[in-house]
């Protein structure tokens, strides 16, 4: 087996199970026993009915969501920078902190904004996070902006007031300026129109190109048609509160 093929992200058993303290601490079981391998520069596309675990599996791979059971493993020995497994269940703060620095990108569907800072930082933030210099940083977020047909003449606007799908551009400019070796896209082209769909695909393909492993969540048929490597479907893997839902 060749280094390509060994997968960079791993899941044995994974299991997810929220507790609603605001309902009596009752236990809603969403996913169990869910196996899946992402190698480098594959892109693998969650597929199923709303509500069956697909933003809740991209927000345990990123720390959001806390890991319930089985194992969620990174093989950096797959990428031939490290020898070594990490696994990603009951890692402390600090380890995640640095994870999301460095290997784990993430294009949430809605831009977490903080007021005042401009659309150009929000952008370069991430590479400046990893101590890139800064006219580096804002030369890759401008390209970036710009080839995402952002008008130049909102970099210096805080994205606050921006259309969804302005924001949604700016989200994916800065998901994909640190070129992490995994991302994880959570309907990137949800409020996009076509050509700058076509533009996420070509950012995607050229993230494949270098090896990128991505995990994500298309709604658009066509785009996910054009990305897709391979489709995990979850039904198989729901837990007691999905099968209760028809
Ligand atoms: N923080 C949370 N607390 C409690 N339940 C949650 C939480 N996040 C998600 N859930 C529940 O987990 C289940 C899966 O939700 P999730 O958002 O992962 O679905 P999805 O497949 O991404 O759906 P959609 O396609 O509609 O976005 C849902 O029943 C949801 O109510």
């Amino acid at each position: 087996m060749t280094a390509m093929n060994q997968p960079f992200l791993s899941a044995s058993g994974l299991e997810k199970t929220f507790t609603l303290h605001a309902q009596g601490g009752q236990q809603l079981a969403v996913m169990r026993g869910l196996d899946l391998r992402l190698a480098p520069g594959e892109c693998l596309v969650l597929s199923g009915r709303s509500g069956i675990g697909k933003s809740t599996l991209l927000k345990m791979v990123n720390g959001n969501y806390r890991i319930s059971g089985g194992s969620l493993t990174l093989h950096f020995n797959a990428r031939g920078e490290d020898d070594g497994r990490l696994e990603l269940a009951g890692l402390p703060a600090q380890a995640w902190h640095v994870l999301r620095r460095d290997v784990i990108g993430y294009v949430s569907q809605f831009l977490r904004v903080v007021p005042r800072v401009s659309t150009r930082e929000v952008v370069m933030e991430p590479l400046l996070a990893r101590g890139c210099e800064a006219h580096e940083a804002r030369q890759r977020a401008e390209q970036l902006l710009a080839r995402l047909n952002l008008p130049q003449r909102l970099w210096e606007l805080a994205p606050g007031t921006f259309s969804g799908g302005e924001q949604q551009r700016v989200n994916i400019a800065r998901g994909f300026i640190a070129e992490h070796p995994l991302l994880l896209l959570d309907e990137p082209t949800a409020s996009l129109d076509a050509a700058n769909r076509d533009v996420v695909v070509s950012l995607i393909e050229e993230a494949k190109a270098r090896g990128t492993a991505m995990l994500g969540i298309f709604h658009d048929q066509d785009v996910r048609d054009r990305v897709a490597d391979r489709l995990l479907p979850l039904e198989q893997y729901m837990g007691t509160a999905s099968e209760e839902t028809p």
